[in-house]
């Protein structure tokens, strides 16, 4: 089933955006002639949180990668603030931009504070704001007793709160979060979606995938749904609703498993 309100906006002549972020994606994948998702269009605007949300294997990810300019085959056209992006300038957009991945990426030989120390240089945070923001947030994550400590000896949570830690530190405009909530304990679940609650009213977009729909439901204002290789359904929980045929008061749970519902029985 294929139900999307974006055809009409597809052709990337804006002018005066409401958008901070916008792609219209033709193809996305990992070789020319093997898109793994096409015809998609994501978009965020300034403080709002989408929820990308699909089932497993749908290409979440790869268009996460592909906005950050990590992906061998995208055919997109990518604007900010209503002007395109030049494909030309490697990575142009990722500076404004903190990716939290699904897969804590940690550096071996580097305590969590020479984490941070090495965020903030990379983004020119002085040094009174590294230690102000790092301190709240290092006691936010419960992780301030293990400063000097090896993240590489983490546990998975604690890594991915190194992650978080990292990304929060920077105040990007934009936030990419791959799937957060698997992972960490439910103290630190509250902690995030207050934190990206704070980020969100300060002005920061938020685009995040997620399987945990109870969460995604609580915190999102629109989602995204992918499915087959392209976009079955986008809008808000009550449009996404009445597409799913469920009418408005539909719960997001629900209306993914009828968008996704799969149409061969499976064989015994
Ligand atoms: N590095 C890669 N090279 C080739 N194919 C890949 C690579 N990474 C992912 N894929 C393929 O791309 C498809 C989409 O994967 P992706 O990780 O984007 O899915 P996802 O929606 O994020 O899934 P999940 O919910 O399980 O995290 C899958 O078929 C996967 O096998």
């Amino acid at each position: 089933m294929t139900v999307t309100n974006d055809d009409a906006a597809r052709n990337g002549q804006e002018t005066d955006s409401p958008y901070l972020l916008r792609a219209d994606i033709d193809e996305a994948g990992y070789e020319p002639g093997h898109p793994i998702v096409r015809n998609v269009v994501l978009d965020v605007r300034p403080g709002e949180r989408v929820g990308l949300i699909g089932p497993n294997g749908a290409g979440k990810s790869t268009l996460m990668k592909g906005l950050l300019g990590h992906l061998p085959h995208w055919k997109a056209k990518v604007f900010w603030r209503g002007e395109e992006e030049n494909a030309a300038r490697d990575n142009a957009i990722s500076s404004k931009i903190a990716y939290i991945p699904e897969q804590p990426i940690v550096y071996e030989r580097l305590t969590l504070w020479e984490h941070l120390v090495l965020a903030a240089a990379s983004s020119g945070l002085s040094e009174d704001e590294l230690n102000r923001r790092a301190d709240r947030l290092l006691r936010r994550f419960r992780l301030n007793g293990f400063r000097h400590h090896y993240p590489v000896k983490f546990s998975k949570g604690m890594q991915q709160k190194t992650m978080l830690i990292v990304g929060f530190l920077l105040k990007p405009d934009l936030y990419l979060v791959d799937e957060p909530f698997i992972g960490l304990d439910p103290g630190a679940v509250l902690e995030l979606i207050d934190a990206l609650e704070e980020e969100r009213s300060r002005g920061a977009a938020i685009l995040m995938t997620t399987h945990v729909l109870d969460s995604a439901e609580r915190l999102c204002d629109r989602f995204v749904l992918v499915h087959d290789g392209g976009t079955a359904a986008s809008g808000t929980l009550e449009e996404i609703g009445r597409m799913a045929g469920l009418g408005p008061e539909a719960r997001l749970f629900d209306c993914f498993h009828r968008l996704t519902a799969v149409d061969d029985e499976v064989e015994a």
